[in-house]
């Protein structure tokens, strides 16, 4: 494994944690997988995993830049996990969303150079953390990616919108996430969703082959960049924090959101059969 030879340092144990961290010393990159099969849908146990994750690799002074990719073949991430917002309780869907916006806020306000290796699927919130990062690579061919919400009868909050406009631009946004607009690999890069589209086994090398150039900068001029362009969209969650939180967990509990996601499910659990 990997993981058991110098200079790797793991965060967590190899094919148990639902948020795999392998820490490469040597080169100050680290990698982190989601692996929660089937499709890395994203509860409360795994924002909270990958929260804890990115803070703990943000303060480790030897890391410089974090992959963000995924351990299941086929999905980079099917975004929020639509049971959590079915059926459940007003205080598990305030949890729920508080992990959510500390895993977003530690991503995305990340001093760290940061990366989606995109090998899969990517709707809703795994379009998310891939716009969140700084570079997107995504693997061309059958996969999609884009925020999908409207189509489940729900609503993109605010700072995902934030992301995308700041990633794709006004015009765009407003088509994408009114129609809930799912993308082919060619189609995000012809709209700047993502950055590079390669062949599946090319999306690591391609990856790695851009995070050298990242790397030249000196971190604390990057840095400053970053921050300054990412502040404002960042500011804008934490001085509403609660409040979108109960915003979240009101409109979820509504009937007719309610129906709406019962209709989505059983939809997914029809396609399968
Ligand atoms: C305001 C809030 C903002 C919201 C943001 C969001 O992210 S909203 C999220 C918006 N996300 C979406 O709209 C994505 C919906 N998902 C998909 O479109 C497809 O699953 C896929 C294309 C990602 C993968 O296709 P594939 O053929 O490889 O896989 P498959 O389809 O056969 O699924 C396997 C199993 O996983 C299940 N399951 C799937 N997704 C979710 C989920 N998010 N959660 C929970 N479960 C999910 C699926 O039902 C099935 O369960 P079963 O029957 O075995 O018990």
């Amino acid at each position: 494994q990997v993981c058991t030879q110098v200079p790797y340092r793991c965060y967590s144990t190899p094919g148990v944690g639902q948020v795999q961290v392998d820490m490469n010393s040597e080169t100050g990159v680290a990698t982190v997988r989601l692996n929660r099969p089937p499709v890395n849908s994203l509860n409360l146990d795994v924002l909270t995993e990958l929260g804890i994750a990115l803070e703990k690799l943000d303060a480790d002074r030897t890391c410089r830049a974090m992959v963000l990719a995924s351990a299941v073949p086929g999905i980079f991430s099917a975004g929020l996990d639509i049971l959590e917002m079915y059926q459940s309780t007003p205080e598990r869907c305030v949890a729920f969303w508080r992990a959510l916006q500390d895993a977003w806020l530690g991503l995305y306000g990340s001093r760290l150079v940061t990366m989606a290796a995109i090998e899969g699927h990517s709707p809703a919130g795994g379009c998310l953390l891939a716009m969140s990062c700084d570079y997107r690579v995504m693997a061309d061919g059958k996969f999609q990616i884009g925020l999908n919400e409207t189509r489940l009868g729900i609503v993109a909050p605010f700072w995902f919108e934030d992301v995308m406009l700041n990633t794709i631009g006004h015009r765009e946004t407003e088509k994408a996430l009114q129609l809930g607009a799912m993308y082919s690999a060619q189609q995000a890069l012809s709209i700047g969703l993502v950055d590079k589209v390669v062949p599946l086994a090319e999306v690591m090398p391609t990856v790695q082959g851009e995070l050298k150039n990242w790397l030249q900068i000196p971190d604390a001029a990057r840095v400053i960049t970053k921050t300054s362009m990412r502040k404002q969209v960042l500011d804008r969650l934490r001085s509403q924090k609660e409040k979108d939180a109960q915003f979240f967990a009101d409109f979820i509990g509504r009937d007719s959101v309610q129906r709406s996601l019962g209709a989505y499910i059983a939809s997914l659990q029809k396609r399968k059969s």
